[in-house]
């Protein structure tokens, strides 16, 4: 047999890290791409690239005055969202992998896909992504490196990680990094053209938890295809800090400060298109009160020196939930992606080349929606898809925290869990201590969203908004978070840990209307919550916890029925008696391995409800 002819570019590695190029070479001789590109994270590459793009037809150039520098992008009406259905945990053993996930033996994967990938970048590019999840300036920088043949992914990529030249260098020849595999599955034959959006009926997005590894194939979507998100920080993160006695969490960070001066911190737990987004770049409505971003969507938390849970944000851009942002409700990130340097994907261009959503003010009368076809206001359909996003800089966000590339991260106060709940759960409520916020946490329920492929309303547990994101056993995961509360000595002393509550923005009344007006209103919550830090707020003791007593919030200057209150705020015990045998259901799942400390919770409650 004679040897393969060289791929352009695969020899012009900038690195010397052996393993590295060794991966590289191996990839592209079973993967087949006409060229290999090694990507420098620089404007010359950005320019590069999103101009072949738009030469594909994959993007279009937005109006230079109304967004510089940002491209509006439509997918295969087919690849939209996460599809959880087609994501695996591929552990060793099936038990590792859990009842919450798809598992598959890694060897029997690795078969399949390694077929798959078998000349599936024919007539295409690889393009090689060194990126580094969180500051380039931790003691351990978390490296990893994206192999793909979509150079949307790689723009894509440039804005949601720290990427490029200067990773690599960072990298040297030794750096551990998690390696992540990604095509879109469509391979070019010569003379065939190419479509703007092309993809793989056959979707696979698989982990394997003990090598470190992600293999993706199929799907452009950002959620399936920027493996630095939810794969690496999530997915592949959480078993990391099982490990290493840390959390990969699916939470925002913001920054609070009083009108007194006084700091706090806060994450937030919601389930995809719940509001983590929106909380995190929040303006109060109340006097005084100070809120900066710091990350909207995922926190890795470790224990500092001092005992405190630390939290950093581990991405380097936003990829927002589009529909419904506006200048009324989270104004910040209008400003945000104003600036430009943005990538739009399935919202609708306007006539005059700027892009539009549901929820954007008044509809123009003319608009290409997400499909690419005309529309107007009486089309009588969405012109954006419920999922359609905005991708943009971090850097950009007009109320970025100072601390936001400090590699220590900042030391959280509080932890909100929170859903997508019409009924049952009040607008807040505080745990009674680390146990019971966990069992908070491992019972959340939510509405499903089209965040991910599926049916949109259905209510279904999402422990601690990680359930498509829990990378191992979802009875260990419990464990691990019980074994947290037991602080970083493991003394068993919780007094540093953050407080946690339980949220839910999505109370309706009998007449379907939202009780609580929500956006920069939740800002009245937080009050009540550092007050609850500090021990001034009153609270009613519950069955589920302490909830604020109407005075208790301050509604001062907001216009709402005291009615509307009493019933976001309400906890019936009737609805509540209707959870408890959705709770064991739920918890049965997990056989013997649920942590006792969660059926005592469970038993506690229960007698609370019917003492
Ligand atoms: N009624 C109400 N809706 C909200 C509130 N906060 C956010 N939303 C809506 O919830 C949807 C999703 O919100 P996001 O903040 O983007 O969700 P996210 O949790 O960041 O979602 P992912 O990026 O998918 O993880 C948007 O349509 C928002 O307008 C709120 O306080 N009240
Ligand atoms: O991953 C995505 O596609 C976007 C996201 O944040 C989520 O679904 O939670
Ligand atoms: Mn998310």
């Amino acid at each position: 047999m004679s040897a393969s002819p060289a791929i352009p570019g695969l020899d012009e590695a900038p690195t010397q890290h052996p393993k590295l190029r060794e991966w590289v070479k191996q990839v592209a001789a079973l993967t087949t791409p006409d060229t290999v590109v090694w990507c420098d994270g620089s404007d010359a590459e950005w320019q590069r690239l999103t101009d072949e793009l738009v030469a594909a037809g994959t993007l279009v150039r937005l109006n230079e005055d109304r967004k510089p520098n940002s491209f509006w992008a439509r997918t295969d009406p087919s690849d939209v969202a996460r599809v959880e259905e087609r994501t695996f945990i591929c552990s060793v053993d099936e038990a590792d992998a859990g009842p919450t996930n798809n598992w598959m033996a890694p060897d029997e994967m690795k078969a399949t896909m390694t077929e798959l990938y078998r000349g599936c970048m024919r007539g295409r590019t690889m393009y090689v992504i060194p990126f580094c999840m969180g500051p380039l300036t931790a003691e351990s920088p978390m490296f990893g490196v994206e192999l793909t043949d979509s150079p949307y992914v790689v723009t894509s990529m440039r804005i949601m990680a720290r990427m490029g030249s200067g990773v690599l260098d960072a990298m040297g020849t030794e750096a551990d990094f998690v390696p992540a595999l990604h095509s879109i599955g469509a391979p070019l034959e010569p003379g065939q053209t190419d479509v703007p959006w092309p993809c793989s009926q056959t979707k696979y997005i698989s982990h394997f938890p003990e090598t470190r590894e992600i293999w993706s194939y199929g799907s452009g979507y950002g959620g399936n295809s920027l493996l630095g998100k939810k794969c690496y920080s999530l997915r592949i993160g959480s078993v990391m800090g099982r490990d290493e006695g840390w959390l990969a969490e699916h939470m925002l960070i913001l920054r609070l400060t009083s009108p007194q001066g006084k700091v706090y911190h806060v994450t937030g737990a919601f389930p995809s298109a719940c509001g983590k987004t929106n909380l995190a770049m929040l303006e109060p409505t109340i006097p005084g009160w100070k809120v900066e971003t710091l990350g909207d969507d995922i926190a890795w938390m470790r224990f500092g020196e001092d005992g405190r849970l630390y939290a950093v944000n581990p991405e380097y851009g936003l990829f927002g939930v589009a529909p419904g942002t506006d200048y009324t409700t989270n104004p910040n990130a209008m400003r945000t992606i104003a600036k430009g340097n943005s990538l739009f994907t399935n919202v609708a261009l306007t006539d005059d080349g700027d892009i539009w959503w549901e929820g954007m003010g008044e509809a123009p009368s003319h608009l290409t929606d997400w499909k690419g076809r005309d529309w107007t206001p009486d089309s009588g359909e969405l012109s954006s898809h419920p999922n359609s996003r905005f991708c943009t800089p971090i850097k950009q966000c007009p109320i970025l925290a100072d601390s936001y590339d400090d590699p220590r991260g900042v030391p959280i106060d509080a932890i909100l869990f929170g859903g997508r709940r019409a009924s049952t759960i009040p607008l807040v409520s505080q745990s009674r201590d680390w146990a019971h916020g966990v069992f908070q946490g491992a019972t959340l329920s939510s509405e499903t969203t089209a965040a991910a492929v599926g049916q949109v309303g259905v209510v279904r547990r999402d422990p601690m908004a990680m359930l498509p994101f829990i990378g191992y056993n979802g009875a260990d995961y419990f464990a691990h978070w019980i074994a947290m509360g037991k602080g970083a000595d493991g003394s068993g002393d919780d007094s540093k840990l953050p407080k946690i509550f339980y949220v839910n923005w999505f109370r309706r009344g009998e007449d379907k209307r939202f009780l609580w007006p929500g956006f920069g209103e939740n800002s009245r919550v937080l009050k009540w919550v550092v007050e609850r830090l500090e021990g001034s707020a009153e609270a009613v003791e519950t069955p589920v916890g302490f909830v604020p007593t109407p005075e208790a919030l301050d509604t001062e200057g907001l216009d709402l029925d005291a009615d509307d209150l009493a019933a976001a705020l309400r906890v019936d015990p009737e609805e509540w008696r209707a959870e408890l045998p959705l709770i064991t259901e739920w918890f049965e799942k997990f056989g013997d391995k649920l942590p006792g400390v969660l059926w005592a919770e469970l038993d506690a409650l229960k007698a609370r409800l019917n003492g």
